[in-house]
């Protein structure tokens, strides 16, 4: 069973002001979130009847710019999840450098049964109720699980509608709205450069390793083709409809194709399918989870078979499954780290729309390859001088970025 998502994200932050020696109360005010907001979105069903889904947004800290965090549609959303979701992009904001505090949104809401234009009036009627908190240097939302560009498309037509065209106000938009090229493959593209670089610190690399990765959207698909493409062996994949196996390793622009034109994972003709439930305790290298929170705890922790753990969703590993690793001799390479290419181009999306000047794609990439490679060094640094391991090495950098900006903008307890 997983830990609470708020008990588990306030526990390693804890741990990190610990280790920093940060004044108490310090560390209390750190944890409160500045603003939590919930609302009631009433919309029409296409068929006639009206539907009321719970939406929040949580604007956790704001010292080092305007608040950033994707929005999520999913029926587990809660709001200790949001708030968890918010402090991590804090903390993840300030780890990659970049000049935003942290935020995060979802509504309560399956998508997957909701129709188009159902699914357009949710997000518009949840714009409405919170345009006057979220905008361009206040809080700029962006997709996460369960949403994608034309969300965002919807999100920034609504808010324009209040106050003039304001594109800067979300990122991760279509391309043909001032969305930046390379935004949906930023959050893979920055996994495949954090496994490389965690791996060639071990003497390993991406082509000789064995991989599992749990989640097969936005996140799972593009790190897979990435790896792939580098001649990582992918073996075993699941979503939420199953999972599949192939030990000479899984073709992955066939299973592109197979899923781009409908197919279920599970009807992909060249795996077998596996029992779901044996995806993350599976043989291999190294396992990337891209789906949900606490999918590793201390119930399948000591059945974990990989020797690295990339987190590219947001908090897979419980604290309690974290201690149980360890003692494996499991490296994990921490979410706010290895997850943060969406929001590093995120920001790069955000800068070419206040300069109103296009970036080419591979200008996006070199940029993000260097963020993501500047955060390893300096996680690397943390470790070694405060001898803790990786997820901490990631805490204290971005906890101790945000402390300092805080007092230096003239905090008093
Ligand atoms: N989209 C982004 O830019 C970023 C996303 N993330 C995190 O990455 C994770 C995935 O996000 P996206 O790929 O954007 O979402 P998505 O909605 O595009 O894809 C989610 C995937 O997870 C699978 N899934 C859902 N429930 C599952 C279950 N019980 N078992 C196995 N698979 C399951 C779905 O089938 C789908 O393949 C989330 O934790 C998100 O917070 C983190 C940073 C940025
Ligand atoms: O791109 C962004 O602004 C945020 C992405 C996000 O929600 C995350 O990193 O968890």
């Amino acid at each position: 069973m997983a830990m609470n998502a708020l008990a588990a994200t306030s526990r390693n932050f804890r741990r990190a002001a610990r280790l920093l020696g940060l004044d108490s109360k310090l560390e209390k005010s750190l944890l409160i979130p500045f603003r939590e907001i919930k609302v009631e979105c009433t919309i029409p069903m296409d068929d006639g009847t009206l539907s009321s889904f719970v939406g929040f947004r949580v604007q956790h800290d704001n010292s080092r710019g305007p608040m950033k965090g994707g929005i999520r549609y999913h029926p587990e959303v809660d709001p200790d999840e949001v708030n968890a979701l918010a402090q991590l992009m804090t903390w993840k904001t300030a780890v990659a450098a970049v000049p935003y505090g942290g935020a995060k949104g979802g509504i309560g809401c399956s998508p997957g049964e909701l129709s188009r234009s159902e699914l357009e009036r949710l997000t518009r009627v949840f714009t409405q109720k919170i345009h006057d908190l979220i905008g361009t240097h206040t809080d700029v939302p962006a997709p996460d699980m369960g949403t994608n560009a034309q969300t965002m498309a919807w999100m920034l037509d609504e808010y324009s509608k209040f106050h003039g065209h304001s594109p800067a106000v979300v990122t991760g938009k279509p391309i043909d709205l001032g969305g930046s090229l390379g935004r949906d493959a930023a959050t893979g593209r920055g996994v495949m450069y954090a496994t490389e670089a965690l791996l060639a610190e071990y003497g390993k690399s991406i082509s000789g390793s064995t991989f599992v990765i749990q989640g097969f959207g936005n996140v799972g698909s593009w790190a897979a083709q990435l790896i792939h493409e580098r001649g990582g062996k992918i073996i075993a994949l699941g979503d939420v409809t199953g999972s599949i196996r192939n030990k000479a390793g899984i073709d992955i622009p066939a299973l592109m194709k197979h899923r781009n034109d409908g197919g279920a994972l599970k009807d992909f003709h060249s795996a077998e399918v596996m029992d779901s439930a044996e995806l993350l305790v599976h043989d291999c290298d190294v396992l990337i989870p891209c789906a949900l929170g606490g999918v590793l705890n201390k119930d399948n922790a000591p059945d974990v078979k990989a020797k690295f753990i990339i987190e590219a969703a947001n908090h897979p590993t419980d604290p309690e499954a974290d201690e149980i690793l360890a003692k494996k001799g499991v490296i994990v390479l921490p979410d706010i780290y290895a997850n943060s290419g969406g929001v590093i181009v995120s920001y790069f999306e955000w800068v070419q729309n206040i300069q109103g000047f296009m970036w080419d794609e591979e200008k996006v990439n070199n940029e993000l390859e260097k963020y993501m490679s500047s955060a390893f060094q300096h996680i690397k640094a943390m470790c070694k001088s405060l001898d803790c391991d990786l997820r901490m090495g990631a805490f204290t950098l971005g906890v101790n970025r945000v402390a300092r900006a805080t007092l230096l903008r003239g905090w008093e307890a």
